[in-house]
């Protein structure tokens, strides 16, 4: 299509929001004039489910529960005053607790303000607080936030390396919508060992994000913690963010939460159009739906052309995988349906993989996302009559065209900066935008049947080396291959689980285990330490 074309259909497409200072551009989608159109039923049909899920249906059939992110922003939608009045409960206490902590009402044993975060959780209960950390942090930040987001002892380790003696002054947050998540779990474990080396009471540091009566709720509150924040079987992990999962270390942190639940808000208000073209969450879906013929045959890249969003794709990667990755769909039919979603930032990643976007296997589709406000304050001239920023933008141009040139399609959304509001926009636009794609393919985005299986064979794995573990030092004068073990407890199809459990044992002082090295590794011998 030539230049002048293409700019007519991007003014005929383009969708600005002018309050929100929110654009989409679909002109780079070719798609036909006459796809809305054709699409329109089915759109309809998302609509109204979509509004039946506002309304307090039962939209997880799986786990029987309501799906209510949306009135976590308008509380005066939910189903019932009771749900609105917890709403607005949390979001008191959210700012009241993070007021008292800024004042010092709520203080760190030694009499000091807390100055560090500490926030612990995994999935959904981490992405959106680190997004909003990342996007929105800066060095005039309340506190200092740190992550445990994984259970990974190193990984830990070299975060409490990083607050070294500033545990005394660290606010530890524990999310966990369950409260019984093992990667969380143990991250509270290690932090509270952490702060009792440092002669420090963890309960005097530590506050609660979780369901009520959850095991974390219950700890929290035998060994009084300085709090507990709720969470609600009708908000999913990964669309947590604007609840206290995401609003509390925000609060802490020093962002306003007014202004990120005002810009979701509005972009809710907008995203409720039932006029397709008027609709930027419905737009989106389409245009995966176009992309991907509906299917996931092509990946979602985005390339965000600011560095304060390089957690967006990371962010987006739970929430658009595992609400769409599902084998069946809602009739029960074996579907396989997904979308696989990776990026990182432009213009870095001109220098890395878009070499393959343009050139290789062409089975993805771009997202730009284009920040208009370049920082804050005057920017010097890296050369007569161009700014660095000048730069950023002419690389998303580029690549944007270059792109094209090559049959390459692409969605861009523009905001004019970044800030509490357009964050929060950015977050109910992709939710949305799941929400409407989800009811177009059939499938139940609300629950996460997949990520149960993973855990469960962990369990397994535990169990079995407890039982290996055991026989070590039951047989202590003796040593196993991996084979010998697996006969030894009559689980010799277990061998290679054997074999990885013996392995990862001996190369971990703590359990004494130590091993020969022979010529096969799945020979090595092991043996409990005497
Ligand atoms: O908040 P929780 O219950 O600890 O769960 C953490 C994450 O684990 C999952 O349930 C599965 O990975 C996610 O959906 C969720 O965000």
């Amino acid at each position: 299509m030539q230049k002048l074309q293409l700019w007519e259909r991007y003014k005929n497409r383009l969708y600005h929001h002018a309050e929100l200072e929110l654009s989409v551009d679909t002109s780079r989608m070719n798609f036909p004039d006459s796809y809305l159109d054709q699409m329109e039923p089915r759109l309809q049909k998302a609509f109204e489910e979509m509004a039946e899920l506002e309304a307090g249906a039962i939209a997880n059939p799986d786990e029987q529960r309501m799906v209510g992110h949306y009135w976590l922003r308008a509380p005066e939608l939910a189903p019932t005053a009771e749900l609105a009045e917890q709403i607005k409960a949390a979001l008191a206490s959210v700012k009241a607790f993070a007021s008292s902590v800024h004042q010092g009402n709520i203080a760190a044993p030694d009499g000091h303000r807390f100055e560090n975060l500490l926030v612990v959780g995994i999935g959904g209960s981490a992405l959106g607080p680190q997004f909003v950390a990342d996007s929105l942090g800066s060095a005039q930040d309340r506190m200092k936030v740190f992550f445990f987001d994984n259970t990974d002892p190193d990984g830990m380790d070299k975060v409490l390396a990083e607050i070294g003696s500033g545990l005394k002054r660290t606010l530890t947050v524990v999310i966990s919508k369950s409260g019984g998540t093992k990667e969380t779990r143990n991250g509270m474990l290690e932090a509270r060992q952490a702060f009792e080396k440092a002669g420090l009471h963890f309960a005097a540091h530590a506050v609660a994000v979780t369901g009520s009566d959850s095991e974390l709720d219950r700890t929290a509150s035998q060994e009084g913690w300085l709090g507990t924040l709720p969470m609600w079987d009708w908000v999913g992990g990964r669309t947590s963010v604007t609840s206290a999962v995401g609003l509390l270390p925000a609060a802490l942190q020093g962002i306003d939460v007014d202004r990120l639940l005002a810009g979701a808000r509005i972009c809710d208000q907008a995203t409720r159009s039932r006029s397709t073209r008027d609709n930027p969450a419905a737009l989106l879906a389409l245009s995966w739906f176009h992309a991907t013929a509906g299917k996931g045959e092509r990946d979602m890249v985005l390339l965000p052309y600011k560095d304060r969003l390089l957690l967006f794709s990371r962010y987006l990667q739970q929430l658009i995988m595992e609400s769409l990755g599902k084998e069946l769909d809602r009739d029960g039919k074996k579907v396989l349906q997904g979308i696989t979603v990776y990026g990182n930032k432009g213009s870095t990643d001109q220098h890395a993989y878009v070499q393959q976007l343009r050139e290789g296997v062409p089975n993805f589709f771009v997202t730009f996302i284009e920040v208009l406000k370049d920082r804050e304050g005057a920017s010097m001239l890296v050369e007569p009559g161009a700014t660095s920023g000048d730069y950023l933008s002419g690389f998303f141009q580029g690549t944007r065209s270059a792109l094209y040139e090559k049959d390459r399609e692409s969605v861009t959304i523009t905001i004019r900066e970044i800030s509490p509001a357009s964050i929060g926009a950015l977050i109910a636009l992709y939710e949305r935008a799941v929400g409407l794609y989800a009811s177009l393919i059939n499938v139940n985005a609300y629950h996460q049947p997949g990520v149960e299986a993973g855990k469960k064979a962990a369990g397994t794995v535990l169990k079995l080396q407890g039982e290996i573990l055991e026989m070590l030092r039951r047989q202590s004068e003796r040593d196993f291959t991996c084979a010998d073990m697996a006969m030894t407890l009559a689980r010799p199809e277990e061998v290679e689980t054997v074999f990885m459990i013996l392995r990862h044992l001996a190369a971990n002082p703590v359990h004494g285990v130590s091993a020969t090295t022979e010529e096969k590794v799945w020979e090595n011998r092991f043996r409990a330490a005497r």
